[in-house]
This record gives C-alpha cells, sequence and structure tokens, in this order.
C-alpha cells in the first residue's frame, strides 16, 4: 500500500516520525509548540472561555499539555495546571516548553477538579507503556466522575493506540486532537468511542518520513482501491465482468438471493444460484436476471462439483443460507473444499465457516488461491477458538494473526471491520451506521465482495471497497434500514464515486 493520508500509524511509528521529522530538520521544540497550539486553538473554537485544568504527564505528551496551559492563559482563560513527573526528567523540548508556562503547576490530585470547567488529558499519548495505576488512576477516576468534558491530546490517556483498548483507566473524551497521521487505536471499539471527535492537525512532519516506515494499517478511504475500481468498459461484454456462481441453501432462501442481487448491483456480468432442486421454484420466480440452477434430485454431496465443472464461473459464494442441518453440513463442506480445491476465488461467509468449526483446519489447510473469510464475532470465535475475544487480544491483532493462518483475506465484521491480507496489510472500515447491524446485511457484504472479485479486484482490496461501499449505502438510507435496501440503494453510491473518480 502507498502511504497517503489514510494511513494509520501505530504509537511506535509515530515516534519514528517524530524523529525521522528532526533529523530532516524539524526541530523538536518546534513540533511540540506546533502541537500545543493546535490543540489550543481546537479548543478555543470549540468551548466558550473557562477554567480550564490541564493534566501534564512525564513525557511528550505533558510537554504539549504545559504549551496548551501556556497558550489558553495567554487568550485570557483562566488555567490550572496539575502535572506528574519531573521537570528535569523531561525531553528537552518538554523542559524549555515546561520553563515558558507563566503560571505554576501543582502535583497531580484530584482536588484540582474543583472549579474547572473543562479538562485537558496530556497525561499519556504514545509513549504509554503500562496499565494506569496510583494517582494517575485516581485523577482519570474523577474525572470521569466529575462529568466534565475532556480534551485530549493525541489519545485519551490509557488508551493503547495501537489496539483501541483501555488499558486500566480512560476518561472518555469529547474532543481528540491528533497529530500527522491517525493511529489504529483511534478507530478500533472500543477507541473510537473513548476519542469522541477526532481532529486531526498538521504540525509541520514532512511526508517523506512515511518512506522510512513499514506501514501496512491503513484507514479504509476510496484513494485506497479507486484506481482498481472496475468500471464498466466502453467496448465491454458481459462475459469481461465475471460471472458469480452462488450457493443457495434449501430452508433459507432469502440469504443467498440477497448476496445474488448485490453481485448484481455491483457490477458482475453474470450471476447464478446453484440450488437445491426442491427450492427451485422459489429461487426461479423470484430472480429474474440471475440464472437459478436446480443441484439435481438426489442433492449429492458431489452434485455442486458438476457445476463448478463449468469454468465460465470465476467467483463462488458459499454459506449464506447454506443451512447446518443433517446433511447439509456436509454438503456445505463438500461444496466448499470443492471450490478451493479447482482454485476458484471464493467468498466463505456464514454456514460455510461455521460448517468447520469442528475441524477448521481441514479449512484452512484446503485454502491455496484467492479466498474471503467474513466472520462475525461469533463466526471467528468457532474458527479461530485460541483467537477469540477471551484470548485478550485485540480486534487488529486477531484479524491479522488469522488471515496469516489460513493464507485468505479475514473480513472480521462490526462496527470497526477489519480487512486484513495474509501479507500483514490490514485496512480498518469506519464508514458502518449502527444500522447495518440488521439481519441480511451480511449477505449483501459476500456479494458486492463476489461482485468485484469477479470483475478482476483483487480479495484484498474487492473485501475493503466492498465494506465501505456497504457503509455507504448504509448511510444514505439511514434509519429504517433493512438488508434489501442495500443493493438497490448502490447505484446512487456508484454514481457518486464514478463522478469524484472522473
Ligand atoms: N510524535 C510526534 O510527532 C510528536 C509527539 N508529541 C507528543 O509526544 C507524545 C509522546 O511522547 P512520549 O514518547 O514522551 O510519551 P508519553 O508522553 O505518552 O509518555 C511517556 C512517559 O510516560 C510514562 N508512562 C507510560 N505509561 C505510563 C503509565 N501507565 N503510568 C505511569 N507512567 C507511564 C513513561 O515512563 C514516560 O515517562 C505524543 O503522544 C504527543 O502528544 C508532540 O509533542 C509533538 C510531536
Ligand atoms: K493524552
Amino acid at each position: 500500500m502507498t502511504p497517503n493520508q489514510h494511513a494509520l500509524l501505530t504509537p511506535q511509528q509515530m515516534t519514528q516520525a517524530d524523529q525521522a521529522a528532526v533529523v530532516a530538520g524539524v526541530p523538536a521544540f518546534r513540533l511540540m509548540a506546533a502541537a500545543g497550539n493546535a490543540v489550543a486553538e481546537a479548543i478555543r473554537a470549540r468551548w466558550s472561555k473557562r477554567p480550564v485544568l490541564v493534566m501534564a504527564g512525564p513525557g511528550n505528551n505533558g510537554g504539549d499539555g504545559f504549551v496548551i496551559a501556556e497558550q489558553l492563559r495567554q487568550h485570557g482563560w483562566p488555567v490550572t495546571l496539575a502535572f506528574m513527573g519531573q521537570i528535569d526528567r523531561m525531553s528537552e523540548e518538554a523542559q524549555a516548553h515546561a520553563k515558558a508556562w507563566q503560571g505554576e503547576w501543582q502535583s497531580l490530585s484530584p482536588m484540582q477538579l474543583e472549579g474547572a470547567e473543562l479538562v485537558v488529558d496530556a497525561l499519556f499519548g504514545a509513549g504509554l507503556s503500562r496499565l494506569i495505576e496510583g494517582v494517575a488512576y485516581e485523577m482519570l477516576e474523577a474525572v470521569v466522575q466529575s462529568g466534565l468534558p475532556v480534551c485530549a491530546v493525541d489519545v485519551p490517556s490509557g488508551l493503547d493506540g495501537t489496539t483501541g483498548q483501555a488499558l486500566g483507566m480512560v476518561a472518555k473524551a469529547e474532543l481528540t486532537v491528533t497529530f500527522f497521521r491517525k493511529k489504529p487505536g483511534h478507530l478500533i471499539w472500543p477507541g473510537r468511542f473513548l476519542c469522541g471527535d477526532l481532529l486531526l492537525c498538521d504540525i509541520g512532519i514532512p511526508e517523506s518520513v512515511l518512506k522510512g516506515l513499514a506501514i501496512n494499517i491503513m484507514e479504509n478511504q476510496v484513494d485506497l482501491w479507486r484506481q482498481d475500481y472496475p468500471w464498466p468498459q466502453q467496448n465491454g461484454h458481459k462475459f469481461h465482468r465475471g460471472h458469480v456462481l452462488i450457493y443457495g441453501g434449501q430452508w433459507i432462501t432469502g440469504a443467498s438471493r440477497l448476496s445474488a442481487r448485490a453481485s448484481q448491483r455491483v457490477g458482475a456480468g453474470l450471476v447464478s444460484l446453484a440450488v437445491p432442486e426442491i427450492s427451485w421454484p422459489i429461487y426461479a420466480a423470484s430472480m429474474l436476471s440471475v440464472m437459478v440452477k436446480p443441484l439435481g434430485k438426489n442433492q449429492s454431496e458431489q452434485a455442486f462439483h458438476q457445476v463448478l465443472n463449468d469454468s465460465r464461473f470465476n467467483v463462488v459464494v458459499i454459506g449464506p443460507g447454506a443451512g447446518l442441518d443433517g446433511k447439509d453440513k456436509d454438503r456445505v463442506k463438500q461444496a466448499v473444499l470443492g471450490t478451493l480445491k479447482c482454485g476458484r476465488a471464493c467468498v466463505l461467509d456464514a454456514d460455510a465457516l461455521t460448517a468447520f468449526s469442528e475441524q477448521p483446519e481441514v479449512l484452512f489447510s484446503a485454502i491455496h488461491g484467492p479466498c474471503v473469510l467474513t466472520p462475525h464475532e461469533g463466526e471467528f470465535a468457532r474458527l479461530f477458538p485460541h483467537l477469540s475475544e477471551p484470548s485478550g487480544k485485540d480486534k487488529l491483532s486477531r484479524a491479522k494473526q488469522a488471515a496469516h493462518e489460513t493464507g485468505a483475506v479475514v473480513l472480521l465484521k462490526g462496527a470497526d471491520t477489519i480487512i486484513a491480507s495474509p501479507d500483514g496489510r490490514a485496512i480498518i472500515n469506519t464508514n458502518a451506521p449502527a444500522e447495518l447491524a440488521t439481519g441480511g446485511a451480511g449477505d449483501v457484504l459476500a456479494g458486492f465482495i463476489a461482485g468485484l472479485l469477479a470483475q478482476g479486484m483483487t480479495p484484498f482490496y474487492a473485501a475493503a471497497a466492498a465494506a465501505w461501499l456497504h457503509g455507504e449505502v448504509a448511510n444514505e438510507i439511514g434509519v429504517g434500514l433493512i438488508a434489501e435496501d442495500l443493493a438497490d440503494a448502490l447505484p446512487n453510491v456508484l454514481q457518486r464515486l464514478k463522478a469524484y473518480q472522473d
């Protein structure tokens, strides 16, 4: 991935960026001044003049705090500065800014909240290295209890900038001001919630420093995959736009139909559904431009393999409504293994994942080609029990590890959907509204991914583009959304995307 404005830097990479900027000739003192000034400006833009408590910690986050305190004081704000640490053990630039602070400071204590109407949280930022304990814990706890608005500098103190997890205690911010690039922890829950509104400020770090950082985490934005987006070509033909084959179940017939419509809407040239003969009339009666293939009377576990022999199908979707009862489960497993064996690109969702929960390694060892797994947390836990939530591992690491172990692109769903590639890259999706948590939305997502894969996008970018489109259509529809609406709202979103592209 080419690092751009959507690159996400871990706190360690941010520190490297900071050091590289200094090497490139930007004095550390100036960076800190710019950071503090940016926060002070954001505070003045958001809040009216009021008594403010600035909590400054022992590192450079605290250094920023001294700059903010002085800036606000110069603009006539009543400022109390509560410091935790030793000035003479701070970095040179932080010491210089601490000396430039014209007021007094007191040792950090919850007592200082008395009379404050705003709290600036500059205790710990990128340098947080352990659980919040002791006086810092008591202070943050008192801030939470006070209910006062908080402006966090870089990250709310106690929030791990890499994982989005709280280490001990975090006071939720109303506004978080960060610098140069966002961090993954700003976007992953609960981090996204704890940051409140996030403001990204330029503090004079040159873009060139990005080249020296091995950046492999990005926020999902159009610029990431717009070059690869498969717009229909004037001289194109439906056979150039791929043919998606979707496995339909016997009992739950809506799910795979939602996937089919989504694949069509996102531009697949042709879409076919392979369904049990007994359910064929239901499928066939409700689909017009989707071809519906009956899987034969006996519906043996091999029936799907015969359909797969047709090499025009270049992408296969298995899972939505596939079924897990009785023989269904074996049929689903055989369909998945057959698809993987013949090297077809595939999207495996829902029942296709759960079908392997007793023997996930059978699935994993069969994956050799382009494959996207789209679990929600429950399905993920069944396939990767060692990586499930109680493991204590954060969502980004879990998705990355799962991609590494399986060789598939793993799209781990949620408000902060993560798309992880086996090569270590990851994209965090941020545009999904709460309305998307509704039955059938995942089936639509699987269809979007398959439709993009069929048109030649790579699995990683197909999954990213699909997740973004999915969020965007949901935002367009808003409250009252049901899964049926999603595919049909896509044309508007695609037209806007195309206009932006042109
Ligand atoms: N990276 C950049 O480009 C810039 C960074 N700046 C600021 O510098 C910050 C990073 O500074 P530092 O690397 O000094 O790190 P921090 O200021 O975040 O904290 C490091 C200090 O906190 C202590 N500490 C860590 N976790 C603790 C815990 N749980 N309890 C008690 N003490 C703990 C460490 O021992 C160390 O003394 C950024 O977050 C940002 O606010 C800005 O000044 C300007 C530029
Ligand atoms: K902070």
